[in-house]
């Protein structure tokens, strides 16, 4: 059989945890090999492990049928084997080529950098397989989705045969992960190999061929994609069936919980990011905000949560005016936010669970009594978000953030801010990087905020998830208020004109 990647048996051990297990995989030359499983079922060990980050603790590895020890990323790249990893490591200031050459040419050529010859070659990649990039753009002026093109730039300037994409959709819009999916097929006619850890069966279904399941550092098997289905790939996932629809009764909106009005909001570069933004979110309702990213929803939920400040408007919590105040101050007064940025905005990776668990009530009875923390108190009211968010890692609560996966330090964050039990629940990607099981769970309780009485406020990218959770969706486009309508009224054509900036009437008429 022709493979070019062969882990067999691999086993590696972290404090209290079992990673990867008797872990097998198998990558044919020129095959997109999904690899799916829940969150913390050691995907992305098992790969770290591949691209030589981590010694296995058994195991063998053989690249193009020969056995080898991949002790350090650089033995990795001399293998052909090369990563694009969830958060890009490119220096901004730098140009495209620039960023390709960092540590590759630098050694080849000594002092003689011969940056032009490095940006045709650069150029040659990108038209050979559409990768369409300047090899003179600064990263900084590019699009998120342009710096993963240079990502995988990088790779294939370095020879790389072998490319591992660790979700690599999740920070793409639908168009960028269309244009992506596009790439990557090129790549396998071109003679490469993939390994792509994704949570999205539709994107398995849609690019590869065959997929590994494992769950719990166990390996479960290895189908073809053509004939296994998306429920039967994430009941092998997860070991029970999984509904993908939000099972959810009409909603019976109370009073207004936010009143936003005539909001002007200045983005960091001085421009309007959002303007004369008008939206009520009433108890008992989720409103999903629907936009194409960048087109005002982070300025609006910084706005919201006083992380920026308006120029004008007015914002009202339960009838009163909160502009003024401050960050902890809005979260005193009932607002609970999911931020997109989990590592930056939402945790203290370097901080334990628990730790994490009480960042905003740590000074608050029954956490602290006369200024002195009440680590029993602490540590079971963790224990309980930890138990009931199935949040999963090595040393439970006292578990370092930093060394969680990404998936369970997100259901982490919404365990904490759902249990604060806020008026109003600032929800944005909320299941970004989560499997379909915790997603499934996670928009169960979401709604149960919703029928308690709760104002959700959605924010999304996902339009199957801002559909399928919202009662009512507002629509943005380019800082302002397209329109307001009825999720169960709309659809994706409607909502899809409505993000392009046009108008209901307009659109129909
Ligand atoms: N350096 C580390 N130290 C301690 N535990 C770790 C370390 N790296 C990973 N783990 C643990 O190993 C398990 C597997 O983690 P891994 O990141 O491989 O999962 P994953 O399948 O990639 O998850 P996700 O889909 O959430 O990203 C988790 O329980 C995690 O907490």
């Amino acid at each position: 059989m022709d493979y070019v990647v062969e882990m067999v048996g691999i086993r590696k051990e972290f404090p209290g945890i079992v990673a990867n297990d008797d872990i097998t995989l198998r990558l044919k030359k020129g095959e997109i090999h999904a690899l799916l499983g829940e969150n913390g079922a050691g995907k992305s060990t098992l790969m770290s492990i591949l691209f030589g980050m981590y010694q296995p603790d058994r195991g063998t590895i053989k690249v193009s049928g020969k056995e080898v020890r991949i002790t350090n990323p650089n033995v990795a790249s001399r293998l052909g084997i090369g990563m694009v990893h969830q958060h890009f490591k490119l220096v901004e200031p730098f140009t495209v080529t620039e960023n390709i050459i960092l540590g590759s040419e630098t050694r080849r050529l000594g002092f003689m950098l011969d940056v032009r010859t490095a940006a045709k070659r650069v150029e040659e990649l990108s038209k050979k397989y559409g990768l369409n990039v300047d090899p003179y753009a600064k990263i900084e002026d590019i699009s998120v989705g342009m710096q993963q093109r240079v990502e995988i730039l990088k790779m294939l300037y370095r020879d790389a045969e072998v490319l591992i994409f660790d979700e690599p959709t999740a920070v793409l819009t639908p168009q960028e992960i269309e244009d992506l999916q596009n790439i990557m097929k090129n790549l396998v006619k071109e003679g490469k190999s993939i390994i792509l850890i994704t949570h999205k069966l539709k994107e398995i279904k849609a690019v590869a061929d065959r997929c590994t399941v494992i769950r719990r550092g166990k390996t479960i098997g290895t189908v073809d994609v053509a004939e296994t289905s998306r429920e039967e790939m994430a009941e092998m996932m997860v070991g029970r069936s999984i509904s993908f629809k939000v099972d959810k009764v009409e909603s019976k909106p109370g009073e207004p919980v936010l009143e936003i009005q005539s909001l002007t909001v200045k983005n960091s570069k001085k421009v309007d990011a959002l303007k004369a933004f008008t939206l009520d979110v009433r108890a008992g309702e989720i409103i999903g905000i629907a936009g194409v990213d960048g087109n005002g929803q982070s300025e609006l939920v910084e706005t919201i949560t006083g992380l920026m400040k308006a120029e004008s408007g007015s914002i009202r919590l339960n009838g009163q005016e909160i502009s003024g105040l401050s960050v902890r101050e809005r979260n005193e007064n009932g607002i609970g936010h999911i931020p997109e940025d989990r590592q930056k905005r939402g945790l203290v990776l370097d901080y334990t669970l628990e730790e994490n668990i009480i960042l905003q009530v740590y000074n608050k009875q029954p956490y602290s009594k006369h200024g002195i923390l009440q680590p029993a108190v602490i540590r079971k009211h963790a224990e309980q978000i930890i138990q009931s968010f199935d949040v999963r890692s090595g040393t439970g609560a006292r578990s370092v953030v930093r060394s969680m996966s990404g998936g369970n330090q997100q259901k982490a964050i919404i365990g904490r801010e759902v249990e604060r039990d806020p008026d109003l629940l600032i929800a944005v990607q909320p299941t970004r990087g989560l499997d379909v099981g915790s997603i499934e769970y996670i928009h169960k309780r979401l709604v149960e905020q919703r029928d308690k009485g709760k104002a959700v406020l959605l924010v999304s990218l996902e339009l199957d998830e801002v559909m399928n959770l919202s009662d009512r969706i507002a629509v943005i486009n380019n800082g302002e208020l397209v329109g307001i309508v009825n999720a169960s009224e709309t659809n994706e054509q409607e909502l899809g004109l409505m993000m392009a900036g046009i108008h209901k009437e307009e659109g129909t008429s």
